[in-house]
Formats: C-alpha cells, sequence, structure tokens
C-alpha cells in the first residue's frame, strides 16, 4: 500500500474518531512499510506513537482490513530522518533535538487571527488573545479563556501560538491540552523520568493548556501542574489556560489552583448572537466559493441559517460544509428549499430549545409541588431540593448564565444558583435515586 492508499484509510478515520482526535493524532502519521503482515507507522515522538497504539490502534487496523490490507498488527516507531511538514512549533522542536524535545500538540494551520471572525460575544478574549500573541513583556498572567462548547477557544489558542511563531521564532512555544499533559506525567512517573518532565515544562516560554477542567479531581497532576504554573510564572513566562467554564466553577480544583488561575486576566467567550454567526458564514462561504466555483448560493440563505442554528461554532461549520457538498453533487443552485432538505436533522435539532420555564413545570410536576414554588421563598426541603433539580438542569440545558438563571428564579443571586447547582453534583453520585430522576427528567426535556 502507498501513502495515497493511507490517506484514502485516513479520510475514512477522520469520521471515526472526530476532528480533533484526526488533527492531532491520525494526521501526523506517515505509512512507512506494509510488510510480513505489519503496517509500520512512523511518529514524531515517542510519546506520541504510545498515545496512537492505545487510543488508535483498534480502529486503523480495522480500516486497513476494511481496505484489503493484509495486515495483523501495527507498529509505530520514531521517525529515522524526522522532517516534518513545517509546524509553528517548529523552531521549538528544532532546537530540541539538542536540548530536549517539546512534546507539544500539533497546532491547526487554520485556526489564525485572520481567519477568527470577531464579534460582541468574543471582543473581549480575542482583544486578549492579540496582545498576548503581540508578545511583548507579560501583563497578565496567566490568560484564562473560558465558554462553552464550541466557541473558539481553541481557534484563539492556536492562533496566539501562530502569531508567536512568526513574530519571535526563536520562542519555545508549548500548546497541549491538559489530557496531554496529564498523559506525559504519568508516563514519566511511571518511567522515573519526573525530574526530565519538570525541566523540560519549565524551560519553555509560552504554555498553553487546553481544557484545564480535564485534571479536576487528578490529585497528583493537579499537584504538579500547580509547580509548573508557578515555576513559569515566577520567570515572568506567559501562560495561557482554555476551560469550559470559569475557574472558580470548576469542581475537583483545588482553591489554590483556582486562585492561582484567576490572578490574571479571566475572559469568557459568550454564546455567538446573529451577527457574529452570520460573519462567520460569509467568511466560511467566500472559502467555500474558491472550492466549488460555480456554485450559487441564493440570497437569504445564510441568513437564514444564522438565524435557526444556534447552538455553536462547529455545528454552524458542518451544516455550511454539508450543504456545499451536497449542492456541488447534485449540481444545483443552494436554495433555501434545498437547505432545508439538506439540513432537515440540523434544523430540528436546533429548534429544540429548552426553556428554564419548561424545566421548572416538568420538575415542578415530577416532585409534584406547585410552579409557584420554584420562584417563591420557601426552604423546606421538599420544595429547596426539586428547586435546586431546577436550578441544575438549567445550566445544564440551556446556554442561560447564572445570574441570568437566578433572575428567573425569583431574582435569586448568581451564588445561589451556583450553590444550588452544586449541591446537586454532589448529592447525585451518592444518591442513585436523585440521579435516575435527572435521567428521566432530561429525556423528558430533550424529548
Ligand atoms: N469567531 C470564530 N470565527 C471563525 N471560526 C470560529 C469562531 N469561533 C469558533 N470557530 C470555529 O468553530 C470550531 C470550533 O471552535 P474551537 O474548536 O476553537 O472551539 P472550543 O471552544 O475549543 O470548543 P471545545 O470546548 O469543544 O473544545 C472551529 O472550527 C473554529 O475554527
Amino acid at each position: 500500500m502507498t501513502n495515497e492508499g493511507w490517506a484514502e484509510i485516513r479520510e475514512t478515520l477522520r469520521a471515526r474518531v472526530g476532528k480533533d482526535n484526526y488533527i492531532t493524532w491520525i494526521e501526523p502519521l506517515k505509512l512507512s512499510a506494509l510488510s510480513g503482515g505489519v503496517a509500520n507507522f512512523s511518529v514524531p515522538t515517542t510519546f506520541f506513537g504510545d498515545w496512537v497504539k492505545r487510543n488508535f490502534a483498534d480502529q486503523i487496523l480495522h480500516q486497513l482490513h476494511r481496505s484489503g490490507a493484509e495486515v495483523d498488527r501495527v507498529e509505530f516507531a520514531l521517525e529515522r530522518n524526522p522532517n516534518p511538514a513545517p509546524k509553528p512549533t517548529e523552531p521549538a522542536r528544532k532546537r530540541a533535538t539538542d536540548e530536549k524535545e517539546v512534546p507539544g500538540a500539533p497546532l491547526d494551520t487554520r485556526f489564525t487571527f485572520d481567519s477568527f471572525v470577531v464579534g460582541k460575544p468574543n471582543e473581549l478574549a480575542h482583544a486578549a488573545a492579540r496582545r498576548v500573541a503581540e508578545g511583548g513583556p507579560v501583563t497578565f498572567n496567566p490568560l484564562f479563556l473560558y465558554g462553552g462548547v464550541g466557541l473558539g477557544k481553541t481557534h484563539l489558542m492556536h492562533a496566539i501560538a501562530h502569531e508567536l511563531q512568526q513574530r519571535q521564532p526563536e520562542l519555545r512555544v508549548l500548546y497541549l491540552s491538559a489530557e496531554q499533559f496529564m498523559y506525559r506525567f504519568v508516563q514519566a512517573l511511571r518511567e522515573r523520568q519526573v525530574m526530565d518532565f519538570k525541566e523540560l515544562f519549565r524551560s519553555v516560554d509560552v504554555l498553553m493548556v487546553d481544557d484545564v477542567q480535564f485534571i479536576a479531581g487528578k490529585d497528583s497532576t493537579q499537584e504538579e501542574f500547580f509547580h509548573t504554573f508557578n515555576a513559569l510564572v515566577d520567570q515572568n513566562k506567559q501562560i495561557v489556560i482554555s476551560a469550559d467554564r470559569a475557574p472558580g466553577e470548576i469542581k475537583g480544583l483545588e482553591e489554590r489552583i483556582k486562585s492561582r488561575l484567576q490572578c490574571g486576566l479571566v475572559v469568557d467567550l459568550h454564546p455567538t448572537d446573529y451577527e457574529l454567526r452570520l460573519g462567520i458564514l460569509q467568511q466560511k462561504a467566500e472559502f467555500y466559493h474558491t472550492q466549488y466555483r460555480d456554485l450559487v448560493i441564493a440570497p437569504g440563505v445564510l441568513e437564514f441559517l444564522a438565524h435557526r442554528i444556534s447552538t455553536n461554532v462547529r455545528v454552524l461549520e458542518g451544516a455550511l460544509t454539508r450543504l456545499f457538498a451536497f449542492a456541488s453533487l447534485v449540481g444545483r443552485e443552494i436554495t433555501l428549499d434545498l437547505t432545508q432538505d439538506c439540513l432537515a436533522d440540523i434544523l430540528r435539532a436546533s429548534d429544540r430549545k429548552i426553556t428554564i420555564e419548561e424545566i421548572q413545570r416538568k420538575v415542578a410536576e415530577h416532585f409534584n409541588i406547585r410552579l409557584s414554588d420554584m420562584i417563591g421563598p420557601k426552604r423546606v426541603r421538599t420544595i429547596a431540593r426539586p428547586r435546586q433539580i431546577a436550578m441544575y438542569l438549567s445550566k445544564q440545558l440551556t446556554s442561560r448564565s447564572l445570574p441570568d438563571i437566578g433572575r428567573r428564579f425569583g431574582g435569586r443571586d448568581h451564588t445561589t444558583i451556583m450553590h444550588g447547582v452544586r449541591k446537586i453534583e454532589e448529592l447525585m453520585t451518592a444518591d442513585s435515586q436523585l440521579s435516575d430522576d435527572l435521567q428521566m427528567l432530561k429525556r423528558l426535556l430533550q424529548g
């Protein structure tokens, strides 16, 4: 099998492992040999090879089988003469051949500031990211970016790395997910190379850790992260962190880490608004026009999508990709009718928007209490507990902020809502009745 053959199989894997995993772990694999029933892949680092073996070897083998290759095993070995495509982390890697390798994750070349559309919901996060990317004196440390799924946190982090690398190629910029940080650390512990690990992480100039909520509850990793963090801050090295919620709201994260994370600048990416969604769609549509030159998109289609799909940017992008691919296959203009046919499932899914009022009604019915008690002041447990359940579900199933939820629960303070949400999170692990109730209510609401 040639590398072209492998390229086709890779495409199938993309759908199976998801885009992020694909970009990080599958795309960089090179098929170096296939003989004697063994498919050999070259990988940039040992860590990389171990990770892929552990997590994706079965799926790779399966897809190789399906393509007709005679193979019983996949192996991953270090590239003998590494000549990787230039990545923004390249200078750090190159220097690392003399020193130690910087074990970062590859960056997505599409995630730049140029391709990031700025609107009200993300302007502060964008401005802060730009400032860090200028690479001048460290003004806030860390920069902590948080927000819901698919709102552009990873995109901004990669954009910072790209920009820094362009302006100051000598900088050692390290981007990785918190999960990778943990994996590296556990591996270092196992191989008794903790000192090397420490040295490595303390030698970078800019450290970026994505999805830091992942290390919550993982004690030794938190501890190590905390020390790495402090060492870098002491050396005045820039740190950028992202998470799906504010530092104070990450359950299972030690207080001292929370307070450290809050020391710099904490900014959130708000859910998108109509203008931002339209801007993103226009930008992506322009890009698609370069690929599908003959396709015509009827007036009003992008506006329609920006109105109807308000979940997250990833869904919005997926919808447009499908629309262009479909229209080019059938060779038709992209009209509103075609859009509705082609995206029926996505449109239906985003129609089902759950409101806080609906949640309050369903929870009140379920526990047989009055709807007015949801917003009233009564504190007896038989009422307070269902109310907290409704608060928890409102946080989980809607994109409303805590203050917003508070207003809808009779003008309660956001800290009361946060307390309610936490209480339920704590109880549900030990109380199976409660967790059954929650499952059932979720099913009813998501119907
Ligand atoms: N403002 C924006 N302009 C252009 N593209 C955007 C914007 N916001 C998000 N995207 C795109 O949406 C997709 C999801 O963004 P990204 O992966 O950065 O989200 P995230 O916040 O890291 O999500 P998750 O919590 O799932 O990790 C990416 O393809 C990204 O390029």
